[in-house]
């Protein structure tokens, strides 16, 4: 995306941290190696997990690669005492019993080591995916609400929570398989170096090709991903629209399941096509290069036979030769394998590291001021100066939400919205409440610029209800009280929010009261109709007893009587705080202080509701409009 002109950029990747391979989709075996600059830090991070657990993984590693060597060395032992004691006149067992006894222990071992490995490998890998998971979490606590209104954003977000929390352990443990067989070859090849040592140097060429081929594939798998990730959203967004409560009425009534359901088989279809072209190739070539090590193997193998068949290696050295061979080129594979799984893992990690990177651009001052209560009012005094404000991506000069906008509030004031559709109302208190900065201009509260205070300290004093807020699957107490989380086990507190809302009548009704479940997603789960959900999160907002009440559209889903109640007790009910209300209702309107009307994102009058009428302007047309309507 390209700056807008407004001086605000879209939300970005830090500059310069971008790997080289975003940019860029051909493949150069060189970037092999620039892909493992993420191995320090997934390290760092599992072995904070749980030191341990790693240690306990690094040693059984250390110890297993020795084994294979061992036994094949065992092997030798086993063959050749067994021709001795069959071709000796005394037929001693002795060794055999010895080497056989040698062999068993070390399958034994082997054995334990892999249980313990197992063991350890998947307790790690859950506490790290755990680990990263809310890593992930935390890190969307703190961005700003644009990044979730990016969609490139968005894949990131979804690509490191699908793909890379358990990539960061699946690098460890191809890092320590890595390791193990690194031991593994070395030993065969010192077994090897005792016959020839042209034989150790061909067995560890021969899976170079491979090696090469696979790590192709890795590279065009992840892009694949990264290309594939706008469609897969699109995919679990079709998915949720089918699978979901809340949509599941209208798909049914306006007949669109199978409309969504050929879309999702058709992006299904798509990607399938896509990714089969892939595996295909992947495992033909694959196929291709091990073919030829089988034929290479085969080749060596006849030339330690003839060598025994001339008598200059004993039987049992044939046997120990030709497995070392096929080890010393299976370790090799295993090795190259594990870098090209390391190097796939790591471009995942990569994204994930990526969106850890992403940083909030409306942060609390370094030295924030403590917001000051005005000693004769409960509320707060709210002015915008000359605030503009576009959305990301939007032209300022045509698409401008909110142009030169200037008010002033006085604490305890009561005030009302209105204007059309996309006036810009909402934007306004999304500016208030610091959810985005003005692009020019100041909104202050308290008498400073709302900038100047912490930002947790400043969403304390406004307690916003949105028109699309949110219906908790929680119980009913939970989802009152998570207006004011640190009283939400205060049921006295929440059953004052819920009687001023309306919500104490409709709670008390339920099975359980305040503990019944709402939503029908968990157990024992109640649904409420549209207008008792919003006597809830009406009660939200009275719950933060915030000196700065704001509703938008409070009463939409309220029946008349419900919203008469409220509005004719209104002051009483903020307790005279500064309240800012939302209404396209001029029965509601009626009673604020003052009411501002807005229009393409520009203050056009304020007054009173009189004063309004009299003006016989804008306001005057659309009460006239509404009441038209009533008659
Ligand atoms: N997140 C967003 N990204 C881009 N544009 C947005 C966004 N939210 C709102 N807009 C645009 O900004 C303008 C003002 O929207 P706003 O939500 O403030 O209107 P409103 O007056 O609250 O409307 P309504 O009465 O329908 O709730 C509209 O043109 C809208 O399309």
């Amino acid at each position: 995306m390209s700056s807008n002109g407004n001086g605000r950029q879209p939300p970005q990747t830090p500059k310069g941290k971008q790997p080289k391979e975003q940019n860029d989709d051909t493949f150069q075996l060189s970037r092999v190696f620039l892909a493992f600059t993420q191995l320090p830090r997934v390290i760092r991070l599992v072995w904070s997990t749980s030191p341990l657990l790693t240690i306990i993984m690094a040693l059984i590693s250390f110890a297993s690669g020795f084994l294979p060597a061992l036994s094949v060395w065992i092997t030798r032992g086993v063959v050749d005492s067994v021709i001795t004691a069959a071709f000796s006149r005394t037929h001693t067992l002795g060794m055999v019993w010895f080497f056989v006894g040698a062999q068993m222990v070390v399958g034994l071992g082997q054995n334990l080591l892999s249980t313990l490995s197992n063991i350890a490998q998947q307790l790690l890998q859950e506490r790290v995916s755990n680990r990263v998971q809310a890593m992930i979490l935390e890190k969307a606590n703190t961005l700003d609400l644009a990044f979730f209104e990016d969609a490139e954003f968005y894949d990131k977000l979804r690509n490191a929570s699908d793909e890379s929390s358990y990539k960061p352990m699946s690098i460890i443990s191809q890092l320590f398989d890595f390791a193990k067989t690194l031991v593994t070859l070395f030993s065969m090849l010192f077994l090897l170096l005792n016959l020839t040592w042209w034989l150790a140097v061909i067995a560890l060429l021969m899976p170079i090709p491979s090696f090469i081929s696979s790590t192709r594939y890795g590279w065009r798998g992840y892009k694949k991903m990264r290309r594939q990730s706008p469609e897969r959203r699109r995919m679990m967004y079709l998915n949720r629209l089918m699978t979901t409560d809340t949509y599941n009425k209208e798909i049914k009534l306006f007949s669109l399941g199978h409309f969504f359901i050929n879309q999702f088989k058709d992006l299904a279809e798509t990607l399938y096509q896509e990714d089969k072209r892939i595996v295909v190739r992947r495992y033909l070539a694959s196929f291709a290069w091990s073919s030829l090590s089988a034929v290479a193997n085969s080749a060596i193998y006849i030339y330690v036979a003839l060598r025994a068949v001339i008598g200059a290696i004993s039987i049992g050295s044939l046997t120990m030769y030709t497995q070392a061979i096929i080890q010393v080129g299976s370790s090799f594979q295993g090795i190259l394998g594990d870098l090209s799984g390391i190097y796939e893992s790591n471009l995942f990690v990569d994204t994930l590291y990526q969106f850890l990177e992403y940083q909030p651009r409306i942060v609390s001052p370094a030295q924030p001021n403590a917001l000051q209560r005005d000693s004769n009012s409960p509320g707060l005094a709210v002015e915008f100066r000359n605030v503009s404000f576009t959305y990301p991506g939007k032209d300022p000069e045509t698409e401008a939400a909110l142009k030169n906008v200037s008010f002033a509030i006085k604490a305890g004031e009561a005030i009302a919205l209105v204007g059309r559709n996309g006036a810009g109302k909402t934007t306004l208190v999304k500016l208030l409440t610091r959810l985005y900065d003005p692009d020019a201009g100041q909104i202050l509260i308290g008498g400073r610029d709302i900038r100047e205070y912490d930002i947790e300290e400043l969403r304390s004093v406004v307690g916003v209800i949105f028109q699309d807020y949110v219906t908790y699957y929680m119980s009913a107490r939970e989802n009152i009280g998570v207006g004011q989380i640190d009283e939400i086990e205060n049921l006295e507190l929440v059953e004052r929010a819920a009687g001023k809302s309306g919500a104490n009548a409709v709670i008390t009704k339920l099975h359980d009261g305040y503990a019944t479940m709402l939503g029908r997603w968990f157990k024992d789960g109640t649904q409420l109709s549209g207008g008792e959900w919003q006597k809830v999160a009406l009660a939200r907002a009275f719950m933060r007893n915030a000196p700065i009440l704001v509703l938008d559209e409070p009463t939409s889903s309220l029946d008349a009587h419900a919203e008469y109640e409220i509005f004719t007790k209104f002051r009483l009910l903020t307790e005279g705080k500064t309240a800012i209300f939302i209404s396209h209702r001029f029965s509601t309107v009626r009673l604020a202080d003052r009411i501002f009307v807005i229009e393409e994102g520009v203050l056009k009058e304020s007054g009173s509701h009189a004063e309004l009428l009299a003006l016989d302007g804008r306001y005057a047309e659309l009460f006239n409009l509404q009441a038209e309507a009533y008659r």
